[in-house]
């Protein structure tokens, strides 16, 4: 079965799960943005960690994690460090990516970790097998801030996520061109119909690409992000909105 189960959340049947990105600076404003999400209709948390200015620090960084989760324990918390090659805030080492998403994998402070594909196999083979020994799922992904690749590149890098033994493989692209946004749309239904055997996630970003962040379920992405307090990448729509257009779209299916 093409699902992935956490916190009795089934993801990869139904409507696509929204995720909502908190990005606080602080733990001050991370615990305001999770106090926000409390009286909000979602279904998975992301920190991105890689707006902390204390993410050095990994006793901070588990502390806030913790916290986080008291606050919403009901929800998986997907952990996510985006390097600056990919559309994060932060340049920072390869080393020291890796060495906090280790840390992470064996903390039992989080359900999923985000981890770049393409940072290197034998890395990404690592983390995996130390979140998978901690019971924690991997989804791996892949941004392009730039263009869209061609079908069958998309299509190869959300299987080679699936073979380095990801549990969600997830890709996110810029459109220049409708044509590219269709692309993207083929890409996902073409790997999940032919390849996936994991849930796959796929998002065309900006404005052109909108419509792919509300089809999910038709083209086969079992994910999409939505804002809440601060959008983190070009194009989110706002949770609720997000929601209410899911729930059209798909009400009898989620
Ligand atoms: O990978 C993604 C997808 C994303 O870039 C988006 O386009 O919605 C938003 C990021 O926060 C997340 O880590």
């Amino acid at each position: 079965m093409k699902t992935v189960t956490i916190k009795q959340l089934e993801i990869g049947v139904g409507a696509p799960k929204i995720i909502v990105p908190i990005v606080g600076k602080n733990e001050a404003e991370l615990i305001d943005e999770a106090l926000f999400l409390q009286k909000i209709d979602f279904d998975v948390l992301e920190w991105r960690v890689d707006h902390f200015t204390q993410v050095d620090n990994i006793l901070a960084v588990k502390q806030v994690a913790k916290k986080i989760t008291d606050l919403l324990p009901n929800k998986p918390l997907l952990f996510t460090f985006r390097t600056a090659n990919e559309g994060g805030v932060k340049p920072w080492p390869l080393s020291s990516y890796i060495q906090l998403n280790k840390d992470m994998a064996c903390s039992g402070l989080v359900d999923l970790i985000d981890v770049e594909a393409f940072i290197g196999d034998d890395y990404v083979e690592d983390i995996i097998d130390i979140a998978h020994n901690n019971q924690i799922f991997i989804v791996a992904s892949n941004h392009d801030f730039e263009k869209t690749p061609p079908k069958s590149e998309i299509i190869n890098r959300l299987k080679k996520m699936q073979d380095l033994g990801a549990d969600i493989p997830k890709i996110a692209v810029m459109p220049q061109t409708t044509d590219d946004v269709l692309t993207l749309l083929a890409a996902t239904t073409e790997m999940n119909e032919k390849y996936a055997i994991k849930p796959i996630v796929t998002m065309s970003m900006a404005g052109l690409g909108v419509i792919s962040r509300i089809a999910g379920t038709t083209f086969g992405s079992a994910m999409t992000f939505g804002a809440a307090k601060n959008a983190s990448a070009p194009g989110q729509l706002d949770v609720n909105q997000l929601r209410y257009i899911l729930d059209a779209l798909y009400l009898n299916h989620r």
